[in-house]
């Protein structure tokens, strides 16, 4: 099949190579030159693993094209995907805008039958008011299916979780439609739901919110054992044996971030206050992993006797999590910014990104930012941290303090080598 996907960041990149490794020719169009650019030139612009091996070999196989030109490869191409960015509004509703622009392109271009797939995260009701723009915009309605076709990757496994999904979700009025998105998807072996429009737009976001609800409750959980002196990683093991609750994503640790839980629950929360609903449960996990970074602030400050000008903090990692170089919503880098505002020293380290944040000064390694550190946070759970030499470290710091804000590190060997370990609701 020929496909147009129209953005290239971290879904839209992903799924044109996955999609042209199993057989389509796709045409990946951006309007950020300098990011079609570098693809042309065989680099990479993001880092995700087996992503630059893959768009390698499809480029070379003549199978994906990266282009600026929107309109034309719109004019070219009858199966058309969106997969442009949906960040978050003032209100936290989801802005549209770069949506909005590509529907405006389609509207331009349009002249015979083309399936619009929707692979942004779009609120419910979004696919009913994408036809309805292109209707106003003059469209006749037989020339156009607008199907849903939401995305469940998570960056650092993208592209296994592209050919692996735990299943694939296509929203559509017309069958036929629903038909030809499937038959995509053909070569991957995933059970395959089949809704109306605006339930596959509910399934994205109440997937993501039913994620972070399980984040906030284990990490409102880790509090209560931190109170109590149990160890939450004992305990969420526990819990997690229970099928009916599942073992993963239980790990406590110092909040979610990235560019999507933190927004896809803001985002829903303003639909259903469009809509009159009171999403109080869903409020409540946002408060709780907006407050986590204080708790765990008072933690190290009680055990460093101060978190002032005449602290020195380092802080491993910056990234939202592992195995990415995306630090939208970090929780690491909101954590800098908290030390910072309390006049802290901080020192930091990241294997990816050193992004620019007044107050920090980044080092070229995890040892030179703990030199002569009071206390070490690692915010980001990078294999190089979990491995690292503590004799090493307990010797270039200061003091002795090393806060695992996820959990992450063997506290024996830390302790062994002299220093006091303290977690997410661990004693
Ligand atoms: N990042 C993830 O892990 C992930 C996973 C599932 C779903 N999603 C959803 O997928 C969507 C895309 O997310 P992302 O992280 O890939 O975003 P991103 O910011 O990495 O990439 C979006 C790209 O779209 C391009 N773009 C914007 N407007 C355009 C236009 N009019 N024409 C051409 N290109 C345009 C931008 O230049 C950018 O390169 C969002 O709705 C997000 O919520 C993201
Ligand atoms: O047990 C856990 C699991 C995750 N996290 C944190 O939660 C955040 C989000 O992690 P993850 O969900 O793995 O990252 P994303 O790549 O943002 O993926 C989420 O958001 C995507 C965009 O919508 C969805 O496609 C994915 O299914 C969904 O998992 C990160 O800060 C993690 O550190 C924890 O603290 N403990």
């Amino acid at each position: 099949m020929n496909l147009c996907i129209v953005g290239a960041g971290y879904v839209g990149l992903t799924t044109a190579a996955v999609f042209a490794e199993l057989g389509h020719t796709v045409d990946c169009v951006d309007r950020d030159e300098d990011k079609i650019r570098r693809l042309n030139g065989g680099d990479i612009p993001i880092y995700e693993p087996g992503l630059s091996e893959l768009v390698e070999q499809n480029r070379k196989l003549g199978r994906l094209f990266f282009k600026t030109d929107v309109e034309q490869a719109l004019r070219m191409n009858d199966v058309i995907m969106i997969a442009v960015g949906t960040p978050s509004g003032q209100d936290g509703s989801a802005d549209l805008v770069y949506v909005r622009s590509v529907l405006s392109a389609i509207a331009d271009t349009l002249s015979r039958y083309k399936i619009i797939i929707m692979k942004s995260t779009v609120p419910p009701g979004t696919g009913e008011w994408a036809r309805q723009f292109l209707l106003d915009r003059g469209v006749a309605p037989e020339l156009f299916d607008i199907v849903s076709n939401p995305e469940f990757l998570r960056e650092g496994t993208a592209i296994y979780d592209t050919f692996h999904p735990d299943r694939i979700v296509i929203g559509a009025s017309n069958p036929d439609a629903a038909d030809q998105v499937r038959s995509l998807y053909y070569g991957i072996d995933a059970a395959v739901l089949i809704t109306g429009r605006t339930e596959a737009e509910f399934i994205k976001y109440g997937s993501n919110a039913f994620l972070a609800t399980k984040l906030s409750f284990i990490n409102e959980l880790a509090r209560v054992c931190d109170a109590f002196g149990a160890d939450i990683t004992k305990v969420a093991a526990g819990v997690g044996m229970d099928n009916r609750i599942g073992s993963r994503f239980l790990q406590a640790g110092i909040g979610y971030g990235g560019s999507c839980l933190p927004k896809d629950v803001a985002a829903l929360i303003a639909a259903a206050a469009a809509k009159e609903q009171d999403l109080t449960l869903l409020k409540a996990v946002a408060g709780v992993n907006h407050t986590q970074i204080d708790v765990y602030l008072r933690k190290l400050s009680s055990m460093i006797g101060r978190l002032n000008q005449t602290a020195h903090v380092a802080v491993w990692g910056a990234t939202f999590k592992e195995n990415t170089d995306d630090i939208r919503s970090s929780q690491a880098i909101a954590l800098m910014e908290a030390l910072t505002k309390q006049d802290c020293l901080v020192t930091a380290y990241d294997p990816l990104v050193a992004p620019s944040l007044q107050g920090v000064a980044w080092k070229s390694s995890a040892l030179e930012a703990v030199k002569d550190a009071d206390a070490l946070i690692v915010a980001t759970g990078w294999e190089e941290f979990v491995h690292c030499d503590w004799e090493e470290v307990k010797r270039l710091m200061k003091g002795d303090v090393v806060l695992d804000g996820r959990n992450v590190l063997n506290q024996a060997d830390i302790r062994k080598a002299g220093l006091r370990y303290a977690g997410v609701g661990r004693p």
